[in-house]
């Protein structure tokens, strides 16, 4: 496969960082967004990534999420270089392996749960059916739904089924609580865990929301572009048990 490299293969992590720069503009205007980032994820692992504003964050999850491409370093999902991939390669990757949830769901208005979740499954390889994702999510009984006639929540939860419907590698969330009341987001935090337990996806979550950290295993702490330091945590939390 092109981008192979020799760290490819089964044992190779989700992903392996090296040297990830990312810079923003030129001369006195240039914005550091990532300053050398060295960053393993295992395979199958929850991580969250936590960091003031500004640090780095998203940026960091866009140019693994195959989104953008970095400055200099580089990125690799399960041995293969990201940053030596064409353009319709990284398509690809994304089609195939990368489900993306973000703070404000988008969901298309016009259409209802079910039929936001069919958008996806009519293009994926192998994917659910829709009415599989929204039951994994608790949200079978309210597919023909609008987003509209849904709550923050329950609309943040057929985000998460549209991106889980195609059985992704890895599900980046992008402050995916951060529009959601402490109840309704343990909830959605919930049905993250579930989806990395039962579908075995490795799921990256990035927050200001520091009291995530407890659900996950391993917490990657950022600040200035930089990584300030990475926690494992010998025991994860349930969601119920994390103080908002
Ligand atoms: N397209 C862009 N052009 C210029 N600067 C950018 C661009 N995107 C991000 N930046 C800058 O890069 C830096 C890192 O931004 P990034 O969005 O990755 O941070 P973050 O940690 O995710 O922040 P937040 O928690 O507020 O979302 C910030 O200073 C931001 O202003």
């Amino acid at each position: 496969m092109p981008g192979e490299t020799s760290a490819g293969g089964r044992d190779s992590p989700a992903f392996t960082t090296r040297g990830l720069t990312k810079v923003y503009g030129e001369g006195p205007a240039a914005v550091h967004a990532l300053r050398g980032v060295d960053l393993e994820i295992p395979r199958g692992e929850m991580v969250v990534l936590l960091g003031p504003s500004g640090s780095g964050k998203s940026t960091l999850l866009n140019i693994i999420g195959g989104l953008d491409r970095p400055t200099a370093g580089t990125a690799l999902f399960q041995g293969q270089d990201l940053t030596a991939m064409t353009d319709a390669h990284l398509t690809r990757y994304r089609r195939d392996h990368v489900g993306f949830v973000f703070q404000f769901y988008n969901l298309m208005p016009s259409l209802t749960a079910h039929e936001n979740v069919e958008l996806v499954t009519e293009i994926a390889r192998d994917p659910m059916e829709p009415d599989e994702a929204l039951a994994l999510v608790g949200l079978h009984a309210r597919a023909d739904h609008f987003p509209a006639e849904l709550s923050g929540g329950e609309q943040q939860r057929v985000a998460i089924a549209r991106a889980v419907a195609k059985r992704p590698t890895v599900l980046f969330c992008d402050e995916p609580t951060g529009a959601l009341d402490s109840t309704t987001g343990r909830a959605v935090l919930g049905v993250l865990r579930d989806v990395n337990e039962t579908l075995g996806a490795t799921v990256l979550i990035v927050t200001h929301a520091a009291a995530t950290a407890g659900l996950a295993d391993q917490v990657v702490h950022f600040a200035d572009g930089r990584i300030r330091a990475v926690e494992t945590n010998a025991t994860k939390l349930s969601p119920d048990d994390i103080a908002w």
